[in-house]
């Protein structure tokens, strides 16, 4: 099965991968950059993609939103990966040494505090992904420069770790969403989690009115992320997480919300996955059911 992320082998997307296919042979599609990612379900090059959408300490990450929204995709299944980062560089060099460090752009803001501690001429240089940094200093001998990654990019491309846990805050996950085109949808199970889309009227209480309705059906939400909408200035889309007990009252929420909001959409209905279980598509292949 083709699965599309951006980076390469011992990313962190590589880890979702492998936490959501644990005994699937995978082929990944390897990306440089997240459109090229949905590009490639969009046009049948991989049959999913997964995305980073959130860390507790970068945010959102908003561009991902849109390229899940623009294209008709449907949100599957969700990873959660404890993130905790390593700054690596050749075995010969020590800290001292350093004096540029690459990495991807998410993972530098989630070590911005620890990076401060270097002097003003100190180069942070945004690149790919995690592993495509470490990879790079590896392969072409590149003195004085670190890269930021998991422990995993040091084992696997025999770095150097030259300090350990970098990030600015201890507790650091990152959510995943596993993607595919509308309708592909493989679960049979039933879903406990969901993200909807909508726009409302700009007029006096018409958010508050919309989230007492998801009150109204027990809808327990978890996240609320609004985002401009593209080509009309200062008018935004709210995208709504929530989870709930009953997947027939999530339906009947939706059929009531859709009457009161513009626009609306269900981005994807799932199972929570907060304690990582394998994705469903993984006993789907391998059993037929
Ligand atoms: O560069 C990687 O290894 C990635 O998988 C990217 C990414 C991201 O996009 O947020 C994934 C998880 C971490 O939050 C840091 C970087």
């Amino acid at each position: 099965m083709k699965v599309a992320i951006q980076g390469i082998e011992g990313s962190f997307h590589d880890e979702a991968v492998q936490q959501l296919f644990p005994e699937t042979e995978i082929e990944l599609v390897k990306c440089e950059a997240f459109d090229q990612v949905t590009q490639c379900v969009k046009n049948g090059k991989a049959t999913y993609g997964v995305l980073a959408i959130e860390n507790t300490i970068a945010g959102s990450i908003l561009p991902n939103y849109n390229l899940i929204d623009a294209d008709e995709f449907e949100i599957f299944d969700e990873a959660f990966l404890n993130i905790q980062m390593y700054l690596m560089a050749l075995e010969s060099e020590s800290i001292i040494d350093i004096f540029e460090v690459h990495s991807h752009p998410v993972a530098l803001l989630q070590c911005r505090e620890y990076l401060r501690k270097f002097p003003p001429q100190f180069k942070i240089i945004e690149g790919k992904d995690t592993a495509s940094e470490a990879k790079r200093i590896r392969e072409n001998n590149i003195k004085g420069a670190a890269a930021i990654a998991g422990k995993q990019v040091a084992n696997r491309f025999g770095l150097k770790i030259l300090d350990s846990n970098i990030q600015d805050i201890k507790e650091n996950e990152t959510r995943f969403v596993l993607i595919g085109k509308r309708g592909a949808s493989f679960s049979k199970k039933v879903p406990n989690k969901a993200t909807i889309k909508f726009q409302l009227d700009s007029e006096v209480g018409t958010l508050s009115k919309a989230l007492q309705l998801l009150a109204s059906y027990d809808m327990n939400l978890t996240k609320i992320q609004s985002l401009p909408v593209l080509g009309v200035p200062w008018r935004y889309a709210f995208f709504v997480d929530v989870t709930f007990g009953d997947p027939q009252k999530f339906y009947d929420a939706t059929e009531a919300l859709n009457k009161s909001v513009k626009e609306f959409k269900i981005v994807g209905a799932y199972t929570q996955n907060k304690e990582n279980a394998p994705s469903e598509l993984t006993k789907v292949l391998a059993h037929g059911k």
